[in-house]
């Protein structure tokens, strides 16, 4: 099946809490193969625009179309103390249905937590549990990503090894994209979504600029 030309497509999105107006017509569309980022003051509203992206809470009009499946993964962990890294592996294949967890296996190694498989998530640090945050997020091999400040808690060694994997999905056609809060990340991304005063300015990363120019 041809690939759609579009793999995001975001057209007008409104999202108001009570009087305060977040998002007043966010625009834009990614194609396949496209390291995004959305970067903005605290409160600028990322993480209310990813929330409508993966269709847990709803725009107040506006509309969202996705080009495939999608993966999401939130700032907050949201993790079961009690259940090990494998358990929530095993859980997770079972509920996005997959005969084998090949990806999140590759993610383990890829982002160095095999060691802690058997451990319950009480006893992971903090960096741990975001590792397995993304891992399930990432394992049933989505078409879209969408990443909300993904390494929060990451070593710097971990923190490259999320944009080498970040890299290797825009390589095989994936759509990825990040919430970040760091300046120097725009230079690894293809388009930058600055949010401000509730519309986002896409734009080329100041890498593209530089090349450009
Ligand atoms: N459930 C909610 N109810 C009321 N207001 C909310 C709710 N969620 C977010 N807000 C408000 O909406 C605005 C945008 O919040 P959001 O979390 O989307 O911003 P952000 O850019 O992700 O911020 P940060 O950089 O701090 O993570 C903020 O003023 C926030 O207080």
């Amino acid at each position: 099946m041809p690939r759609a030309p579009h793999a995001l497509r975001v057209h007008d999105v409104h999202k108001s809490y009570r009087s305060r107006r977040v998002l007043r017509g966010v625009s834009f569309s990614l194609e396949p193969g496209t390291l995004a980022g959305v970067v903005g003051e605290n409160g600028s509203g990322k993480s209310t625009l990813l929330r409508i992206l993966c269709g847990q809470i709803a725009a107040d009009s506006g509309a969202v179309e996705h080009g495939g499946s999608l993966g999401y993964c939130p700032q907050e962990t949201v993790l079961n103390d009690s259940l090990t890294v494998d358990q929530h592996l095993s859980w997770f294949q079972a509920a996005y249905g997959l005969e084998e967890p090949a990806r999140a296996e590759e993610l383990l190694e890829e982002l160095g937590f095999a060691e802690y498989r058997h451990t319950r998530v009480e006893a992971l640090s903090g960096g741990t549990r975001q590792k397995l945050n993304l891992t399930l997020a990432l394992m049933h091999d989505p078409d879209v990503l969408l990443l909300d400040e993904p390494y929060q808690g990451f070593d710097w060694e971990t923190y490259l090894r999320f944009w080498d994997v970040a890299a290797r999905l825009r390589e095989r056609g994936r759509c990825v994209l990040v919430v970040s809060h760091l300046a120097w990340d725009t230079q690894r991304l293809d388009v930058v979504l600055r949010l401000r005063h509730g519309v986002a300015t896409p734009g080329e990363s100041d890498a593209m600029r530089a090349v450009a120019t």
